[in-house]
């Protein structure tokens, strides 16, 4: 008989106290995530047979294409987080600025903020590789009964409570972390329920599959070329094992669960990176560090880094500790 494994709902009730400003509505915000999860996973499932695939014919403040799947998965999350009366602001990729929520009550003792990636890997969606959604969230900093601000979102990743993202693959898991390790739920499609499938996630600190666009090789800083050579070396474990699925979220978890190491580095059609800081970077160097593993720009940790502007941009190398750690070398050795 196998033994019953535990669910998502009651996995977050046990462990509510673990977290500092234990109170109950972190648990409750988690909750509204993994409703929408489900939402957003029963269109992704169905994707090809229903209207949902495809160009919305809007772009985004950054310039790109929404995809009809972007712009659905943006309302099913605001929409059930604004619902729940927990948060009292929202930041998305998918929105130009952030969302400030009035508590139902109206006395706006709502304190915890969102920044959301509400479907990442969007160049996927048409062709059935698997994508995903990311998230981050932070306790406001400027007082409760008040608007939320620009600064409650300006935030630093060392100061995220929370951190997760959901995978839509083969199967559909919901992976986060409160700070306290990092835990896998895996969907059962068949009752709408998350059970915990992954405890206690870790990167190995050694890997042999590096993830980056090579595509974009000619433009890429020297420490990074001279680090994608060393990987492609005859020596002892090496040559690596190349893998791009294109959406961080897939790369990360396979990434996580092999060792290996993820990067998109800055280059001339993209000075800063193509990732952006708050809703991709700082949750995955959350979920990275507390998975025993490490996230930078090549030089300065992620969750370091100074956050100017809600949808900035930063080069982003991520994954086993001991790789990332040889990239830095290489960044020192042979800079940009
Ligand atoms: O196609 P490229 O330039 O390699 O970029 C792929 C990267 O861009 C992203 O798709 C960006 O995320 P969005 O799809 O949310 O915009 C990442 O998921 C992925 O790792
Ligand atoms: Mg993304
Ligand atoms: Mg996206």
């Amino acid at each position: 008989m196998l033994p019953k494994k535990q669910t998502l709902g009651e996995f977050i009730i046990e462990n509510q106290h673990a977290f500092k400003y234990s109170s109950g509505e972190l648990s409750s915000l988690l909750n509204s995530i993994r409703l929408a999860a489900k939402v957003v996973n029963h269109e992704v499932n169905k994707a090809g047979l229903v209207d949902i695939i495809g160009a919305h014919g809007d772009t985004n403040i950054q310039g790109e294409d929404q995809q009809k799947l972007d712009v659905y998965a943006n309302d099913k999350f605001i929409q059930t987080l604004t619902r729940r009366n927990i948060v009292c602001g929202i930041a998305s990729e998918e929105e130009d600025s952030f969302i400030s929520i009035n508590s139902i009550d109206e006395n706006n003792q709502n304190k915890y903020v969102v920044l959301i990636d509400p479907l990442d890997g969007s160049s996927n969606i048409d062709v059935n590789v698997s994508v995903g959604t990311i998230f981050s969230i932070y306790r406001r900093v400027t007082p409760t009964g008040s608007p939320v601000q620009l600064e409650d979102f300006l935030q630093k990743g060392i100061e995220q409570v929370a951190a997760g993202y959901v995978v839509y693959g083969t199967s559909t898991m919901l992976v986060y972390t409160t700070g306290d390790g990092v835990n896998g739920f895996t969907l059962n499609p068949a009752i709408g329920t998350f059970y915990l499938s992954h405890p206690n996630m870790t990167f190995p600190e050694d890997g042999n599959i590096y993830s980056v666009n090579e595509g974009n090789y000619f433009d890429f800083p020297e420490g990074v070329k001279k680090y994608i050579k060393y990987c492609q070396e005859e020596e002892g474990e090496r040559p690596y094992t190349s893998r791009y699925i294109g959406s961080l979220v897939s790369d990360f978890h396979r990434n996580m669960i092999k060792g290996g190491i993820y990067m998109y580095p800055k280059g001339s059609r993209n000075p800063n990176g193509k990732l952006r800081l708050l809703y991709e970077c700082n949750p995955m160097a959350f979920l990275a560090e507390q998975a025993n593993g490490y996230a930078s720009d090549g030089y300065t940790r992620t969750m370091e880094v100074e956050p100017t502007e809600l949808h900035q941009r930063v080069p982003f190398v991520c994954g086993s500790k001991n790789m990332v750690n040889k990239l830095e070398e290489f960044m020192q050795k042979y800079g940009e």
